[in-house]
């Protein structure tokens, strides 16, 4: 074989049944030995090659299962984990998982987004001590094991630019230091480990690019020409497949066309004006293309005329052309056939990881014979394309009929004012990002609610006495603005989609998004409107059980998208401005319903900024307008909050701004209070709740550390813009450390409240 031919750019590996999931959380839990976990992935490894070659892939992926994190991953076999972790003297796969969690005194790596997705790597951290050798065995590994049950695989590994390129300088680097210094020695591993692959009898490596789908300096596309000549120049290396994904290439497509690599994967769904510069560039003559014509990341079944076309477009300039995944299938669910729930008309217009599969295998047939059967493909394009019940003409209507004043509040000053006097709060005031912990009674009551074993109003009963748990238990702890702690809701954005017309959600569509977490993320098919309130018996509820403000709390436009498969039968903006009409009449009831502060999350604004810069500022204008649409049109007097959890914050800091809300809480304890002193070189000029709490690590803060956060927080913006709250929503936590941490946070807040003059 000398062509890849039909593949997959990888896979899931979390388990159609979420196995690795339940496994990892066992053996954390001291449940089940190293033994029973490493079967767990053996097994799910076993099912997936074994799947992807009886469908009939030319080309099988194997090196995309992980326990935790590719990125990670390939740190570990570099050897580039920090010494913090390696001295500690745990087993190989203990280490690697105090990495990627943390241990007491040793925290955890740095964790944030792959991209622009809702996926989360470990951030490798790299100094110029680092030396890199190959110090693992995994790609190898599962090579030999798929080999030994009958299946010829490509390992798929971390491109050594990106990886460089998604690292950070350790904290003793000097000033100046870049991961990318590194590259010359990384690239002495990556030879050696092509070496051993191509022993083993490896015919094709496929090395992940993705960082060239965002705007790249003169050095860094200097760094991947490097990268791939030095590779390629080995004489005794396996084929080289480079794979470019979430976007065009851009200048990259020619550096990576004119280096001797063997084949190229280009992503075709994201960019459509990036076709015709694939098609347009003459040196990849003598290289094998791979279009990437079935998208990765949404679960919209290909239309199979328009993916011809589009990998055919490809014929005459590249040496040949196979069909792909537009990147890797980690980011949808397994199979839609198990979604006995689902519309039968919308479940024919889905595809999830394994239909997505037998496209590629189909569209590939097609691509290179006459006579292929495309009808049942092009029937279920069609009628998604004309099924008018799509569309809801009120909600069009509404939206055509909104006038500028309707986005826009009174000036600040004046809802200041209007607050203060209704809610009377404190200099300095406490309060919670939302959720409290789920505890395994809440999921189970759930679950049995869903089963049918346990009854409406036996959840309903189970579900405020949760929340007046929680309320007793804030007014104890002395919080100024309480919350009712989101029992009700299994995910922030799933919960919503549920209640919501236009989305579908799924039993069974889990997604990784780190480590053993996972999320469902609902499928946003039509127009959305709200057909009842959503949140306000609950807030009610809760408000009514105290003399204490209670926060509302809904998850904001942007989000909601960012976190559902979207339709891409129209602009995001346009989807967003539907939600927003939703969300802004779920505020307005609120408001009637006695609710004088509400929240409106939007977390994901970071992650759906383009990944180019051209981009961004289209992003925002309907990002920010859709906040404001979904946030006005109510009394001065009621206070908006809304709620980022990111530390990279410099690129959205105007459009946080822009969002025109009373107060934000963001991430912060981490990076100790850094976002506050930018926010106030923004001269951004409404209240700020930096986060003083780091609710993503076990450690309980201490009130001298939480005081010491506050006291560089009021030295950098005026006393009475500052809130005081953690980092995110406490439903990954635990009571144990929750209430002492929330007790150490109060007492801080009175503390240096004590000391403003
Ligand atoms: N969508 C989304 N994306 C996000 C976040 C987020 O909150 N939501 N937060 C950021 C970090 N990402 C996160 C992603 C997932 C989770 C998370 O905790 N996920 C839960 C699942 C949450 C959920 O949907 N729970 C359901 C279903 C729970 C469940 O597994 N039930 C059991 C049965 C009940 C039991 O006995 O426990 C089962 O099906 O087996 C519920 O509570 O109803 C998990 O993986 O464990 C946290 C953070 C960024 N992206
Ligand atoms: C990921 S942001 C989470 C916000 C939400 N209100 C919570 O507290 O869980
Ligand atoms: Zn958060």
């Amino acid at each position: 074989m000398t062509e890849i031919g039909t593949t997959v750019l990888g896979y899931p590996r979390i388990g159609p049944d979420r196995e690795l999931k339940r496994s990892l959380e066992r053996y954390w839990a001291g449940k089940i030995d190293e033994t029973a976990l490493l079967e767990t992935g053996r097994a799910l490894r076993t099912r997936a090659w074994r799947e992807l070659k009886d469908a009939g892939l030319d080309s099988v992926p194997s090196n995309t299962f992980s326990h935790y994190d590719q990125v990670l991953d390939t740190a570990e076999l570099f050897g580039a984990f920090p010494e913090r972790f390696t001295k500690l003297g745990l087993t190989p796969l203990d280490t690697y998982f105090a990495a990627a969690r943390g241990v007491q005194d040793a925290p955890a790596m740095e964790m944030t987004k792959w991209f622009d997705t809702n996926y989360h790597y470990i951030v490798p951290e790299l100094g110029p001590d680092t030396a890199f050798s190959v110090a693992g065995s995994k790609p190898l590994d599962e090579y030999r094991e798929a080999r030994a049950i009958g299946v010829e695989t490509r390992p798929v590994l971390v491109g050594p630019v990106t990886f460089l390129l998604l690292a950070k300088a350790t904290e003793t680097a000097p000033e100046g230091f870049r991961p990318l210094d590194l590259l010359d020695n990384l690239l002495d591993g990556y030879v050696e480990l092509l070496r051993r692959l191509h022993d083993e009898g490896v015919e094709w490596v496929q090395f992940d690019e993705p960082a060239f789908a965002g705007d790249r300096t003169e050095p860094e596309l200097n760094a991947l020409i490097r990268a791939y000549h030095r590779l390629a120049k080995e004489t005794a290396r396996p084929k080289i497949l480079v794979a470019g994904y979430f976007g065009g290439l851009g200048r990259g497509l020619g550096v990576l066309a004119r280096s001797p690599i063997d084949a190229l994967a280009v992503d075709l769904v994201t960019d459509e004006s990036f076709v015709d510069a694939v098609a347009a560039e003459p040196a990849l003559r003598d290289k094998e293309v791979l279009a990437g014509v079935v998208d990765g990341r949404n679960v919209w079944r290909t239309d199979p005329t328009r993916a011809l076309s589009r990998a055919a477009t490809l014929l005459g300039t590249a040496k040949s052309v196979s069909v792909s995944t537009s990147c890797s299938l980690l980011h949808v669910p397994y199979d839609v056939e198990r979604e006995a729930e689902l519309h039968p008309r919308l479940k024919g217009w889905l595809a999830f990881a394994k239909q997505k599969v037998d496209e590629v295998v189909l569209l590939g047939r097609a691509l290179k014979e006459e006579g292929v059967d495309l009808s049942a493909a092009r029937a279920a394009a069609t009628d998604r394309a004309t099924a008018a019940d799509l569309a809801d003409a009120g909600v069009r209507a509404r939206l055509e009929a909104l006038r500028p004043e309707d986005t826009v509040r009174s000036p600040y000053a004046q809802r200041a004012a209007a607050q203060q006097a209704a809610l009377d709060l404190p200099p300095l005031p406490s309060t919670t990002i939302g959720s409290f912990p789920q505890t395994t009674d809440v999921r189970k009551a759930r679950a049995a609610h869903k089963a049918g074993s346990l009854d409406d109003a036996g959840y309903e009963a189970a579900m405020k006495a949760e929340i007046e748990r929680v309320i007793r238990l804030q007014e104890d702890l002395g919080l100024d603005v309480l919350v009712h702690g989101e029992p009700e809701r299994n995910d922030m954005v799933q919960y919503f989609a549920e209640r919501l017309a236009g989305f579908a959600a799924t039993d069974f569509g889990w997604v990784q998004s780190y480590g053993s977490r996972c999320v469902r993320p609902p499928i946003l098919y039509g127009d959305v409107s709200r057909a009842e309130p959503m949140t306000v018996e609950w807030a009610r509820y809760a408000q009514g059980l105290t003399g204490k403000p209670v926060k509302g709390m809904l998850t904001g436009p942007v989000t909601i998208l960012a976190w559902s498969f979207v339709r891409d039968d129209q602009p995001l903006g346009e989807t967003a401005r539907q939600v927003a009409l939703a969300i802004r009449d779920e505020v307005h009831d609120l408001q009637e319903a006695g609710i004088r502060v509400i929240q409106v999350d939007e977390p994901a604004l970071r992650e759906l900024l383009p990944l180019r810069k051209a981009a961004h500022e289209a992003y925002f204008a309907w990002a920010v307008s859709s906040f404001r649409l979904a946030t006005s049109g109510i009394d001065d007097a009621t206070q908006i909050h809304t709620h980022m959890c990111y530390s990279e914050f410099g690129e959205v800091v105007k459009a946080i701004d822009a969002l025109d809300a009373d107060v934000t809480s963001i991430e912060a304890a981490r990076s100790k209070m850094e976002v506050v002193t930018d926010l106030g070189a923004a001269g951004f000029g409404r209240g700020v709740g930096p986060g003083v709490y780091d609710i993503h690590s076990p450690r309980v803060p201490g009130v001298d550390e939480v005081s010491g956060l506050l006291r560089t927080a009021v030295g950098a913006v005026p006393a009475e813009r500052i809130w005081v709250n953690p980092d995110c929503g406490l439903k990954t936590r635990g009571y144990a450390e929750v209430e002492p941490a929330l007790r150490n946070l109060v007492a801080a807040a009175n503390a240096v409240r004590s000391e403003l003059g």
